[in-house]
């Protein structure tokens, strides 16, 4: 299961914003090694109190990611429950979120298709390790990978991300909800109406939409459709927009293929990755980054 965490051990620092059903803060644990004691910065992952019938399901999410390590996988220290709250413990990683920082470096030359690359690739070495490992995540997207290192064009030095834990999943919203509608486009066709359809598989789609993220700075995919549109776009089988690069679209249509059993393995997913990194994208690279 996961390690508990007592609440004296914990001291909290500032809010630093909120997920669907969470509220994240800044923290500090302290911790005894052979008697002397270390403090090391946590980020902690409340439930809000409205949601505390979820606590199950965030439980489910912290158990999953301490069963495995890998250095592309955000690190859980355990839960706290204390009288209502329910806190995960998890490592403090210095940059934060991968889709506020797109927004917030869109026309960085930082952030060019080298950069975006890399961080696809090691987002695709994560997913190999848990497709190997035959474990769903269930929650791939940009708001779910964690900035460790920004990287440096300069020094050649690249960035290094982890992907996040699966937080609350959607095996447990309430079916047509609007909460659920919400994860069009990031959650597979197949799991819309039966979320019990959540497999290695619907994790391949997930990734596509978050390729898209990765490469369309800062955009929302689908954002300006009503969730009854959301609805129809997977009804019709519908594309997120192309973008320019035919390799790059291709691969997410790959990965978004509405037919489940042709979407690639990830072992696939990065060869054709590196592919694109070893490809003439020099020519795209003195596009700006919307032009890609
Ligand atoms: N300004 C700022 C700033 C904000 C956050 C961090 N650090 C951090 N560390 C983590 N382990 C997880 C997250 N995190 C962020 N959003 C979610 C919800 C979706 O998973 C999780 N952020 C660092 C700097």
């Amino acid at each position: 299961m996961f390690h508990k965490i007592k609440k004296e051990e914990l001291t909290w620092g500032e809010s630093l914003g909120q997920g669907s059903f969470t509220k994240i803060f800044k923290g500090k644990r302290e911790e005894y090694i052979d008697c002397d004691s270390h403090q090391m910065d946590v980020l902690l992952k409340v439930l809000d109190h409205t949601h505390r019938n979820y606590s199950e399901s965030l439980f489910e999410a912290a158990s999953i990611m301490s069963q495995i390590s890998h250095k592309h996988l955000i690190l859980v220290y355990g839960i706290c429950a204390v009288n209502k709250d329910n806190i995960m413990v998890q490592e403090y990683v210095k940059h934060g979120a991968l889709d506020i920082y797109l927004k917030k470096n869109k026309n960085k030359s930082r952030v060019n298709i080298s950069w975006k690359l890399e961080v696809a690739k090691q987002l695709g070495y994560a997913m190999n390790f848990l497709e190997d490992k035959r474990i769903v995540h269930g929650n791939i997207c940009a708001k779910n990978i964690l900035l460790t290192r920004e990287g440096d064009a300069m020094t050649g030095l690249p960035p290094f991300i982890k992907l996040s834990d699966p937080g609350i999943s959607i095996t447990i919203l309430p079916i047509e909800g609007k909460l659920r509608i919400d994860r069009i486009p990031w959650v597979a066709p197949e799991c819309i109406g039966n979320p019990r359809n959540l497999s290695l598989e619907s994790d391949k789609w997930s990734f596509g939409t978050t390729l898209w993220e990765i490469f369309s700075p800062g955009d929302l995919p689908l954002n300006s459709l009503e969730p009854s549109q959301k609805l129809q776009f997977y009804q019709d089988y519908l594309r997120l927009p192309a973008p320019k690069w035919s390799e790059l679209a291709h691969l997410i249509n790959q990965c978004m293929a509405y037919q489940y059993s042709l979407r690639p393995c990830f072992r696939a997913i990065i060869r054709d990755l590196n592919r694109l990194i070893t490809s003439d994208y020099e020519l795209l690279s003195d596009l700006p980054p919307s032009e890609i």
